[in-house]
C-alpha cells in the first residue's frame, strides 16, 4: 500500500517559487492500479519522483508498506528503493545491452549470482511477453516492446510498488493495448501495485481501480473509477461515461428527462424498458451509450419519461442500483 500524506515541493523558478505539489494526500490499497491525471504543470510527475524517492518533498509523509521514506537515509533508503520499481518517462533502455541485459541491470546491481538471474530474467520476458527478444538490442524492438522491457526491469528486484511516468505516451493504440496488459499481469499475477501518471483517460478506462485527479499541485479529485463515474458532477465521469449530445427538441417532448447510469449490470439495457412496463410511462432513449472501464460494463443514457408516474419510474430505476440525475427542461421544454 502507498500512503502520501500532505506532500508539498516547491521549485525555484526564474520568477519565484513553484509550487509543484501543495498538500497532496492520497492512498492506493496494495495490488490496485492507481491513475494520476491533471493537465500539463499540475505535479503529476512530481509526485511519481517524490514516491520514487528521486526527489526530496519539503514536506510530508510517503509510506510504502506502513514504512516512512521520506525520513529514511543511507542503507535504509537505498533498501526502501528496491521496494519500487520505476518504469521512466521516454526511451529508457541501454542501447548496448540486449532485451535480457536490460533487465538482468537491477539484478546485476544487487549482487544476485548469475543462474539465479539468468531464471529471473526469463520469468520477467514471459511475463511481458517477449522471450523471444531475449537477445534482440533496443534498436531493434518497437517502441511499445521497448516499454515492455522497461516493466521487465523495473520488475526485476521483486518490488512491491511499480510508478510508470506516462508509460504509452507517443505509442500508436495497438501498442498501448499491449503495454498496459503488461502493467495489469503485473498487478494480477505479482500483487504489485501500480501508481501510473498519464495524460490519457483511456490508459484510466483500461486497467486503473482508482484514480486522482490533481490541479495546481493539488487532488481535486480522488477515488474508485468506478464510484466517480457514478458521480454526474465529476471530471471522471464527464472524461469517461459515453457523451449526450444535446437534443433540447426531442427533450422538450417528455414529461422528465434524466441521465442514468448503470455501472457493471450484465443485463443493461434490460432495466430501462422494465421501468417503462411496471409504471406504464412511455420512455425514450434521447442519447448516451454504452462502454467498458476495464472488465465492467457501464451506461449512459439520457431518458426521457411521459406519464403521470414517471417520477416513480426514476426512484425506481435508481433503487435498482443506478445513478439517476434529472436535468431541468430547458427553454423548448416550458414551451411545450
Ligand atoms: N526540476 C524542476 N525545476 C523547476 N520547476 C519544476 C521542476 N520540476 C517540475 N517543475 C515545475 O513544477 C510544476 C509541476 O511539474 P510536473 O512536471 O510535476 O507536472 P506534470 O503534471 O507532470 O506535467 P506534464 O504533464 O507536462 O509532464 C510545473 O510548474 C513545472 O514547471
Amino acid at each position: 500500500m502507498i500512503t502520501v500524506e500532505n506532500l508539498t515541493k516547491s521549485f525555484s523558478g526564474r520568477t519565484g517559487a513553484v509550487v509543484a505539489l501543495d498538500g497532496v494526500t492520497l492512498e492506493v490499497a496494495a495490488g490496485t492500479v492507481c491513475g494520476v491525471v491533471g493537465p500539463s504543470g499540475s505535479g503529476k510527475s512530481t509526485l511519481a519522483r517524490c514516491v520514487a524517492l528521486l526527489e526530496r518533498p519539503d514536506s510530508g509523509a510517503i509510506r510504502v508498506d506502513g514504512t516512512d521514506l521520506v525520513s529514511l537515509g543511507g542503507s535504509a533508503l537505498r533498501a526502501a528503493r528496491r521496494q519500487i520499481g520505476v518504469v521512466p518517462q521516454g526511451d529508457s533502455l541501454l542501447r548496448q545491452r540486449t532485451a535480457a541485459g536490460n533487465v538482468a541491470l537491477p539484478l546485476e546491481s544487487a549482487g544476485v549470482p548469475g543462474p539465479q538471474r539468468r531464471t529471473r530474467v526469463g520469468e520477467l520476458l514471459d511475463l511481458v511477453g517477449l522471450t523471444d527478444k531475449a537477445g534482440s538490442y533496443p534498436d531493434q524492438l518497437s517502441g511499445g516492446q521497448r516499454q515492455r522491457i522497461a516493466v521487465a526491469r523495473a520488475l526485476a528486484a521483486n518490488p512491491s510498488v511499480l510508478l510508470a511516468d506516462e508509460p504509452t505516451s507517443a505509442l500508436d493504440p495497438e501498442t498501448t493495448g499491449s503495454v498496459l496488459t503488461v502493467l495489469d499481469r503485473a498487478r494480477a499475477e505479482l500483487g504489485v501495485t501500480v501508481l501510473v501518471v498519464t495524460h490519457d483517460m483511456g490508459v484510466v478506462r483500461r486497467i486503473c481501480d482508482d484514480v486522482a485527479v490533481l490541479d495546481h499541485g493539488r487532488v481535486i479529485e480522488h477515488g474508485k473509477v468506478l464510484d466517480l463515474v457514478a458521480d454526474a458532477g465529476s471530471r471522471t465521469s464527464g472524461s469517461l461515461l459515453p457523451s449526450v449530445d444535446q437534443n433540447p427538441e426531442a427533450e422538450s417532448k417528455y414529461d422528465r428527462v434524466a441521465d442514468v447510469v448503470l455501472v457493471g449490470f450484465a443485463a443493461v439495457g434490460a432495466l430501462l424498458p422494465e421501468a417503462a412496463s411496471r409504471f406504464g410511462v412511455e420512455l425514450g432513449l434521447l442519447g448516451g451509450g454504452l462502454t467498458r472501464l476495464g472488465e465492467t460494463p457501464v451506461a449512459r443514457f439520457r431518458v426521457g419519461l411521459t406519464g403521470e408516474r414517471s417520477d416513480s419510474a426514476l426512484e425506481w430505476i435508481s433503487e435498482a442500483g443506478a445513478a439517476v440525475q434529472r436535468k431541468p427542461k430547458g427553454p423548448q421544454g416550458v414551451a411545450a
